[in-house]
């Protein structure tokens, strides 16, 4: 039986990945993987029971365990993590950061890696993250690393976060998410990269519609062919 079609979307935080993957899984009528909500809901997790975020075998059993779903309420994605919705609190930089570090973690990875391919269901599947292309669904359909310069990404941030009443420093937005960049980069497992097969997307000056045309171009180009 052949499985279904998958379409990744990596990249470094702030870059579009989740915008554009959820528009794309929206237009195609697809399922949708926000991978990188998983590694921040097992960092909220790991401060509610308390394990530290480097202990690698306190974590493996947590990860595994996890008990988390993603239920569809009114067309809106809620996440409910111990059955405390956290769709909202998952957010914030600090988690951002604690996710980075869990996801260092080799064990931590293999843990997960059961539950992300799980989501590939008929008709198909958009998946967001990081190693998407590389690690999870290597034999995905179509392939594609979005990115930015980080300072648009922390321009993002910042209006994204102003938007919703936050109060933040665009400086420490940076700073952030060039740390998050550095630790995701250079990890010892699934480091942030672009599949060989990847189309390479540079977003810094383009809009999210221009940025959804070329995906969707590709992509129809990518399911025709195969
Ligand atoms: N091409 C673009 N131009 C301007 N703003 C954009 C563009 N793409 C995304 N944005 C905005 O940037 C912010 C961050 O986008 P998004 O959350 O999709 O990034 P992400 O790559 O999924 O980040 P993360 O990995 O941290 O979840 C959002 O407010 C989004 O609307
Ligand atoms: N496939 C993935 C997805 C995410 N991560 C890690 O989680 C952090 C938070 O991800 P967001 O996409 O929600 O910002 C991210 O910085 C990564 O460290 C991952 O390792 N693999």
């Amino acid at each position: 039986m052949q499985s279904a079609a998958v379409i990744t979307i990596d990249g470094p935080s702030g870059a579009g990945k989740g915008t554009v993957s959820a528009m794309l899984a929206a237009r195609l009528g697809w399922h949708f993987l926000d991978s990188g909500a998983i590694y921040r809901v097992l960092a909220v997790a790991s401060v509610h029971h308390q394990i530290d975020a480097q202990d690698e075998l306190g974590l493996v059993p947590l990860a595994s365990g996890l008990d988390v779903n993603f239920d569809i309420q009114d067309g809106q994605t809620r996440i409910i993590l111990e059955g405390e919705d956290v769709s909202d609190s998952i957010r914030t930089e600090e988690v951002g950061a604690l996710a980075s570090q869990v996801a260092s973690l080799p064990r931590v990875r293999e843990a997960l890696l059961r539950r992300q391919r799980a989501f590939r269901e008929d008709p198909g599947l958009v998946a967001d993250g990081r190693d998407m292309g590389t690690v999870v669904f290597p034999s995905a359909e179509a392939k594609i690393f979005l990115t930015a310069s980080a300072e648009e990404r922390a321009r993002r941030r910042y209006k994204q976060l102003k938007d919703k009443g936050r109060d933040v420093s665009i400086d420490r937005l940076l700073t952030d998410i060039k740390a998050r960049d550095e630790r995701d980069m250079n990890r010892s497992v699934a480091p942030l990269k672009a599949a060989e097969d990847a189309l390479v997307l540079d977003s810094t000056q383009m809009t999210v519609e221009q940025v959804l045309d070329t995906v969707v171009e590709f992509v129809e180009k990518k399911l025709h062919n195969s």
